[in-house]
């Protein structure tokens, strides 16, 4: 498959600060990259180089197989891209503003009503499309900023942190519509909110003062996620000792509230051996539970032990 993006061996100094310090990757059709890092990692001047709008150190880029430096015309005409602060007009409608990024996407006259309509569309603007955009909730601002993105129908979609500031409801309404262009568009998403990536991406990538330190598909992710531990809540106390018995548990560990832990070796999905025993000497078994490590355990760990390596 030919990659829609691909960096190489990316480098930013901001004087002697390595920003960005030998990061690669690719970007196909059909994925949402989730750039995730916390504050000062690096995603933003990552983001930016991607967008031709600050130069490397060192390193490539291609957008659909056209160097962003060598030929920036021809490799922006296939992308778009929502900034952290989207550059929006206030003074102008949604309607005044989209036509306005048409011209300067330098669609034809022909096709630049029926361009505006169907980016209102995807972006749930129509009933707005009048209003002055100073106007306008964060939610719906946000929204403008992404139909300027996806206004030229690009192939490749970059949104530099899209749900800063957002509501619970409009964070849920942006997140469906960025998994929505992930079917026809490549899309990277920049993020510090772990769960976001989880909801709206297809793929990962974990940046840590300016190096990359994980990548992986989302199920590669929740894989990590997975532990070796259950949790069993029981009517009656249960027996710890029918409980080793069963192979593959490794320990037991009483809880309050007839809660019991079971380490197990993760070879074998162990829930019916236990249903079986639980049934069998009539504990009344309540409730079975798979426990997960959340994202932020998972980035913890990761940031860590690359801190580790560093020192
Ligand atoms: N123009 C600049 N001049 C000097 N240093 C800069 C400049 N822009 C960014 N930096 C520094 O480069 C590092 C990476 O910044 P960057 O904005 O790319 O991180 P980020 O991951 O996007 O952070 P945030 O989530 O806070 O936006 C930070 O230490 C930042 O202070």
């Amino acid at each position: 498959m030919s990659h829609l993006i691909i960096a190489e061996h990316l480098y930013r100094y901001y004087g002697k600060l390595c920003a960005v310090d030998d990061v690669s990757f690719t970007l196909s059709k059909g994925e949402v990259l989730g750039f995730l890092g916390p504050n000062g990692a690096g995603k933003t001047t990552t983001m930016q180089m991607l967008c031709g709008n600050l130069a490397p150190s060192a390193g490539l880029i291609t957008i659909n197989g056209y160097d962003i430096l060598d030929k920036p015309k021809s490799a922006k005409l296939k992308l778009g891209y929502l900034p952290d602060t989207p550059p929006l007009y206030r003074e102008l409608t949604v309607d005044e503003f989209l036509h306005y990024c048409a011209r300067l996407h330098r669609l034809t006259r022909g096709h630049i009503s029926k361009a505006i309509a169907t980016a209102k569309e995807r972006c749930g603007l129509r009933e707005v499309a009048s209003r002055l955009i100073g106007n306008l909730s964060k939610g719906f601002q946000q929204r403008v900023g992404i139909a300027q993105a996806i206004l030229h129908n690009p192939d490749v979609v970059i949104l530099d942190e899209p749900t800063v500031g957002l509501d619970p409801i409009q964070i849920r309404e942006i997140r469906n519509l960025i998994r929505e262009l992930g079917r026809d568009h490549g899309v990277i998403l920049s993020t510090h909110i772990l769960p976001e990536v989880q909801e709206s991406c297809t793929h990962v990538q974990i940046i840590q003062h300016g190096k990359l330190i994980f990548h992986e598909t989302i199920e590669g992710l929740n894989r990590q996620l997975k532990t070796s531990t259950l949790q069993i809540k029981t009517r009656l106390p249960a027996d710890f000792n029918s409980l080793k018995a069963i192979p593959g548990i490794l320990s037991v560990e009483g809880l309050p509230g007839n809660i019991t832990r079971l380490h197990h070796d993760n070879t074998q999905n162990l829930n019916e051996h236990i249903t079986e025993t639980a049934v069998r000497l009539g504990w009344g078994l309540l409730e079975i539970t798979e426990m997960k490590q959340s994202l932020e355990d998972v980035f913890v760990k990761l940031t860590e032990s690359s801190h580790r390596n560093a020192v």
